[in-house]
């Protein structure tokens, strides 16, 4: 059986010279992952890495689907949780890779979330110096943030995301009915990173989503309609700064924060997830903004608001466990990507889609922030 044509797909086009790439959006498409992948790459073999939350709904109709149009597979299937995103699985990942004899004509694709997709990346772009790399993308945040760009990278004791490189995929394809199985936690996570292309520059599309944030919840067009303007706002960010030299670093919006509290709370997705992390990360930037007098307070509100009804946590109080301490998230934000000359660097805003960033930020002024939520 070869695989099935897909007539209802949406095709947004990351454009980066030699190394553009489709990202594919729409139902049915793990079913034709065969035929997507050979009609851009000469691949003979593709070497899967997924978790085990993910393999056992997905694998098999994805290996059908590739060994159906005549590619041999290979799979890897990791623990699932942030937790993966390590030193001891990249040697997993390199092994599992090179044993499977992959070439760099070959295929490394991942299947799962972005903790699979930032793996398996960057194994691909360190084996042999760079084998092909497909992004099968199956939670919400992978098919509107993670799969797309070209960052890929694991975790240290230090921080998030600190050991990577950029290597971009050459295909994505986001096969929205794998959205059906994912937790509501894990889609509200994914939601936070849609909330944030609103915030950084796109207030209607902000606006969109308070009146829509239900019916996206609940699948059906609108959905579809969210995932795809996501990737067009990542894709544009991306094709005009790949390597994060100016305005990409806008795609950070609460990151600084989240990231750090990520760390604090030692990648355990049992107490904060990364999309959790991140919605808490663009509440506290926009009070932190209201605080400098860069914005009103009632943006922050309003904010807060919408992530709240998402099912979102926004505060630091609304994470289990004890509270990170303002010095420990003071230390992993002195580990941020966007330190220079040991000056911090924000994503601020001015109001809703109203983002900027904000170098040489006082850490004075962030530790009074950080000390002021601790006691509330
Ligand atoms: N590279 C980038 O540009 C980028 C962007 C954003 C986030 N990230 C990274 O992505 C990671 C977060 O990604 P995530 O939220 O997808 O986390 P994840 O990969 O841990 O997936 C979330 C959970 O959902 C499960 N899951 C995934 N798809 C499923 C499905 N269809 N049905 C049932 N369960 C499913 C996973 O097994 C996991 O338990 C973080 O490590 C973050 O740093 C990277
Ligand atoms: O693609 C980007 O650029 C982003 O910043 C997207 C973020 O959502 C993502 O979490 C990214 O991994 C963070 O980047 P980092 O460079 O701060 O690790
Ligand atoms: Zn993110």
């Amino acid at each position: 059986m070869k695989s099935r044509q897909v007539t209802d797909k949406r095709i947004v086009r990351v454009d980066l010279g030699e190394r553009s790439y489709d990202i594919l959006i729409g139902s049915g498409l793990l079913q034709s992952a065969g035929g997507e992948t050979l009609a851009r790459l000469d691949c003979r073999k593709a070497a899967i890495i997924t978790d085990t939350n993910v393999a056992p709904l997905y694998l098999d109709t994805l290996t059908e689907s590739l060994q159906t149009d005549g590619i041999e597979t290979f799979s890897l299937t990791l623990a699932a949780g942030e937790k993966t995103k390590s030193f001891e699985n990249l040697q997993t990942a390199v092994d599992f890779i090179l044993d499977a004899r992959i070439e760099r004509s070959d295929a490394v694709i991942a299947l799962g979330g972005g903790v699979i997709g930032d793996l398996a990346g960057f194994a691909a772009s360190v084996v042999r110096r760079g084998v092909h790399f497909v992004q099968v993308p199956t939670s919400l945040l992978a098919q509107v943030d993670s799969s797309v760009g070209g960052k890929t990278g694991i975790n240290t004791r230090q921080g998030k995301n600190l050991v990577g490189a950029f290597h971009q995929p050459h295909l994505v394809l986001a096969d929205t009915d794998t959205l059906d199985t994912l937790s509501p936690r894990e889609f509200a996570a994914g939601y936070a990173e849609v909330v944030k292309y609103g915030l950084i520059d796109q207030p209607d599309f902000f606006h969109w989503l308070e009146k829509n944030r239900k019916s996206i919840f609940s699948g059906g067009t609108d959905r579809a309609e969210a995932i795809a303007r996501s990737c067009e706002a990542k894709a544009a960010v991306v094709a005009a700064d790949e390597h994060e030299n100016g305005a990409r670093a806008l795609l950070n919006l609460g990151h600084t924060f989240g990231h750090a509290l990520e760390r604090a709370t030692g990648y355990d997705s049992a107490r904060l997830v990364h999309g959790e992390g991140v919605a808490i990360g663009m509440v506290l930037a926009h009070e932190f903004s209201a605080r400098m007098n860069l914005a009103s307070p009632d943006d922050a509100h309003r904010v807060a608001a919408h992530l709240r009804d998402a099912g979102l946590p926004t505060t630091l109080g609304d994470i289990d466990g004890s509270l990170p301490s303002p010095d420990i998230l003071m230390d992993a934000i002195g580990q941020d990507k966007k330190v220079k000359g040991g000056k911090l660097t924000f994503i601020l805003t001015h109001g809703i889609g109203k983002s900027f960033i904000a170098d040489d930020v006082p850490s004075s002024e962030v530790l009074a922030f950080l000390t002021e939520k601790h006691s509330q």
